[in-house]
């Protein structure tokens, strides 16, 4: 049974109706009625050692401040801004102190950033492994929030950001090629490294451009990307009922890849970076599609914020998600639905 069935079970058996209750099970948050105007959004995100970060390369400053972001990631995803968390924190018995006061000054130094309060949580031993929990509650206007449904055949599909750094900055540090530890921010690498470990490390959720793109009206639906292009796209499609289609060459931050690739020699170099660009996960950009008519508006919100979003591929009828790639062979189109993340794949 895959993760993804296994949601869909829980979220099967699961009551979907309730007062006061927008959207259960199935988007980035839940979403609550809070009073005439405004909705809170909820969501929840876990950390666990060994299957979310290593503590060998795994600064406990930025794994304070990456439990966060992907957090409130998911409240970026809808639009809103985050404003209260919660922390449970498991921590084996022999933890030392010292990266303890680094992991909370991490999730402080975070909640401060995104502008959010850590208003209570759970701390409890953990026979072997860390694990970090959060909730976050977020708030936003009604009529702004953006679900994952909603996006229409003919839509642009754009990303923000670059695709693959945070898949690519793992590979390195699983290679041995690049060393971490407790220092703040790990150095002693290649410089061309530094955005793909930063990304692994230390990645951004993208509150304001997400809340600025909801005020345009313009964006049709939108999520984070956190399992990979591949399996994102896939979940939004299914929620809008469309297919879509990626071109490869459109995919953006090609250009940042290719020193880790060299660096960890791969053989299929392009296929390589393409697996990180559409199946790596950890991305923490946001998925998000719009009329072509508004890609002026859009490109000028990102413009604005200094930060790149690119159209990637369309929105048509039917169902699943392809990737065109030119290949020796001319023009060839893959099926790459839900071929990105997923934590029980092999079962
Ligand atoms: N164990 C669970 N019980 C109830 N809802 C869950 C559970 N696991 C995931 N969900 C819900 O399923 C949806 C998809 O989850 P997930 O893939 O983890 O989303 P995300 O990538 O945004 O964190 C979300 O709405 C989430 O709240
Ligand atoms: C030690 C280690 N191994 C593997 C990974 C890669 N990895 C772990 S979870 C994940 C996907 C995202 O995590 P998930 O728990 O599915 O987040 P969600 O989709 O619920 O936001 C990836 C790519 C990692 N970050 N660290
Ligand atoms: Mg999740």
């Amino acid at each position: 049974m895959t993760e993804r069935d296994l949601i869909e079970q829980i979220r099967n058996l699961a009551c979907e109706k309730g007062e006061g209750l927008v959207q259960g099970i199935g988007d980035d948050c839940a979403v609550v009625a809070k009073d005439r105007q405004n909705v809170w959004l909820l969501t929840m995100d876990t950390l666990i050692e060994s299957v979310h970060f290593d503590c060998s390369w795994h600064p406990p400053y930025l794994l304070g401040r990456k439990a966060v972001s992907v957090n409130v990631s998911d409240i970026a995803a809808m639009g809103g801004q985050p404003v209260f968390a919660l922390l449970s924190l498991g921590l084996p018995a022999d933890f030392t102190p010292e990266w303890a006061t680094e992991l909370s000054r991490g999730i402080n130094d975070a909640c401060r950033q995104y502008g959010c309060l850590l208003i209570g949580g759970d701390t409890v031993c953990s026979p072997e492994k860390v694990s970090l929990t959060l909730t976050l509650i977020g708030e936003i206007e009604k009529d702004r929030v953006l679900y994952r449904h909603g996006a229409c055949p003919g839509d642009t599909i754009w990303v923000s950001g670059s695709l693959g750094y945070a898949a690519a900055g793992l590979d390195c540090f699983r290679s041995g090629k690049v060393v971490g530890g407790n220092v703040e921010m790990p150095t002693g690498y290649p410089s061309a490294l530094e955005p793909c470990i930063r990304a692994h490390l230390n990645p951004e959720a993208r509150v304001d451009l997400a809340s600025s793109l909801a005020r345009t009206g313009c964006v049709h639906a939108m999520m984070d990307l956190s399992d990979g292009l591949a399996t994102d796209l896939s979940h939004l499609c299914r929620q809008s009922r469309v297919g879509a289609r990626i071109e490869a060459e459109k995919l953006p931050g090609r250009e940042g890849l290719a020193p880790a690739a060299s660096l960890l020699n791969k053989k299929r170099r392009d296929g390589t970076i393409v697996d990180w660009m559409i199946a790596g996960g950890e991305d923490y950009e946001l998925l998000f599609t719009a009329d072509p008519k508004d890609s002026q508006a859009i490109l000028a919100v990102a413009a604005g914020q200094g930060l790149r979003v690119s159209p990637v591929g369309t929105i048509r009828t039917g169902q699943g998600v392809s990737l065109r790639q030119e290949t020796a062979r001319g023009d060839e189109d893959q099926h790459i639905s839900f071929q990105g993340f997923d934590h029980f794949a092999r079962n």
